[in-house]
């Protein structure tokens, strides 16, 4: 594994590796290192970091397509490819043991990943690795073990990607036996509290480990939902996650 790549998102040249503060789910607070990693399986129509996997020449539509300065992004200009030992270099420089695997879809670069975090647990056991994941790539044996957390995002309707895409049972199946995963729904409107019903009774989810999360990519557009999604999670006894780096920093890459 020793001349493993990462293929990374890209902003002017530099990969995307940043020092911040964890904004989702239930490490929110958390100072942490993200290692963004490019593409995604799926195409969500509200994804924050299109720049992973909107390229040119795809038929993939998205909210900001009503913009009209929105282009497809060229993948040669936003995505890069590291070695691993110098995305272990740039994540060892900071002093901060917390690191979370994010994307695009982490999973998809199930052995590098692996060898990164060897690395890293190399020079100090004290390493605590989080995924961001949205729970339809089965993780390898080797992957698994070294990971500590797993952040799922299963994908709902309100995603726009088709069902047979977002669903995946033998991933799902999985993650919900897996004592280190949490669940994490972004949710635009009630109606979508019935279909994290049906996932939860379809795969056994455990109850104490679901997080419901509005979906927007604005403080204004989170203020809008945060209200009505607290009183229902209060209601129906469910974390909620706010995005709080949005409330921060906004709507910015690299924070
Ligand atoms: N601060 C901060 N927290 C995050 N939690 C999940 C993120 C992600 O993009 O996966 C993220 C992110 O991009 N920034
Ligand atoms: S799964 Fe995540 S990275 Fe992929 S398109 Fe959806 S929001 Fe974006
Ligand atoms: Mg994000």
């Amino acid at each position: 594994m020793a001349d493993a790549t990462l293929k990374l998102a890209c902003l002017n040249g530099q990969a995307e590796i940043f020092h911040s503060i964890q904004g989702e789910g239930v490490s929110t607070g958390c100072p942490s290192v993200f290692v963004r990693a490019s593409l995604c399986n799926l195409h969500c129509i509200w994804c924050d970091t299109d720049y992973t996997w909107n390229w040119e020449g795809t038929p993939w539509q998205h909210e900001n397509d009503a913009y009209p300065n929105y282009r497809k992004f060229k993948r040669e200009e936003y995505l890069t490819e590291l070695p691993v030992e110098d995305v272990a270099a740039i994540v060892a420089g900071y002093p901060c043991q917390r690191v979370i695997l994010t994307g695009g879809e982490p999973l998809l670069q199930d052995q590098a990943w692996q060898a990164l975090m060897q690395r890293l647990l190399a020079e100090n056991p004290a390493y605590y690795f989080e995924v961001e994941t949205n729970g339809t790539q089965l993780p390898s044996e080797g992957f698994d073990q070294l990971v500590h957390q797993y952040n799922v995002s299963a994908k709902l309707a309100n995603s726009g990607n088709a069902k047979e895409l977002r669903r995946r049972g033998e991933a799902m199946r999985f993650f919900a036996r897996s004592n280190k995963a949490w669940f994490k729904f972004v949710i635009a409107s009630e109606d979508d509290l019935a279909e994290v019903e049906e996932l939860i009774a379809e795969y056994a989810l455990p109850t104490d480990r679901i997080l419901l999360m509005p979906e927007g990519r604005s403080e204004e557009a989170l203020q809008q939902r945060r209200l009505w999604l607290a009183d229902l999670c209060r209601g129906r006894n469910y974390r909620f996650s706010d995005r709080l780096h949005i409330q921060l920093w906004g709507a910015k890459r690299g924070v």
